[in-house]
């Protein structure tokens, strides 16, 4: 597999190999010691998975508080997402700003989005299936989130706002500026 350091550190791009044969194809998705090698969190403990009917489907930006924050490994078993994860780390260079990437069941990639980031994906394909790893489990208490549209953020979803299906919940989540938001950046990280 590949690993792709983006331009946020921490946060990376996996590319999964794809072994071709007469009857398909067989890859890796997921090997503990190329993360521990890269100094990458490995250690995950949930395993979600959620379908999405509809294209324009957006879930996000969430994350959970300590010390049930999450780190998670995203990919795509059918359709596709724009993956996005926005730096709340406060006093990080990059803070508020994101990286996105397109993960498909077609291309196997997968983004590894670390403790400090706040997490969201539009599906780009009807009935879009997105398995992840967590590596604290759901704690309700601790569920926090960022309003998608934030404009302080300035994600560029590639949908327009009449056309985005979201849950109640995510339609109510504040911007960055009022979130609770207990992130430090730690330099010695960088
Ligand atoms: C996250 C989670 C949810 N739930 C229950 C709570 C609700 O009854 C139902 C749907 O939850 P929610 O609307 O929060 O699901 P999503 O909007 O897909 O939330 C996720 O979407 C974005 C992309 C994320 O990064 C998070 O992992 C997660 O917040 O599943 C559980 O039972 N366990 C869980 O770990």
């Amino acid at each position: 597999m590949d690993i792709e350091r983006l331009p946020i550190d921490g946060v990376v791009l996996i590319r999964p190999r794809r072994i071709g044969d007469s009857r398909g194809f067989f890859a890796e998705t997921f090997r503990r010691d190329r993360l521990v090698a890269e100094g990458l969190p490995c250690d995950f403990v949930q395993e979600n998975h959620s379908l999405s009917r509809r294209v324009g489907t957006l879930r996000g930006l969430h994350y959970q508080l300590p010390p049930r924050a999450q780190a998670k490994l995203v990919r795509v078993v059918r359709g596709a997402i724009l993956d996005v994860a926005v730096d709340i780390r406060r006093g990080s260079p990059s803070y508020g700003g994101h990286v996105k990437a397109v993960l498909s069941a077609e291309n196997g990639h997968q983004l590894l989005v670390p403790v400090g980031f706040a997490h969201g994906f539009v599906t780009l394909e009807p009935d879009t299936e997105v398995v992840y790893k967590v590596s604290d489990v759901y704690a309700p208490a601790e569920d926090r989130g960022v309003l998608w549209s934030d404009p302080a953020l300035g994600v560029g979803w590639g949908v327009a706002s009449d056309a985005v299906h979201l849950s109640d919940k995510d339609r109510a989540l504040p911007p960055l500026a009022a979130a609770e938001n207990p992130f430090l950046f730690e330099a010695a990280t960088a």
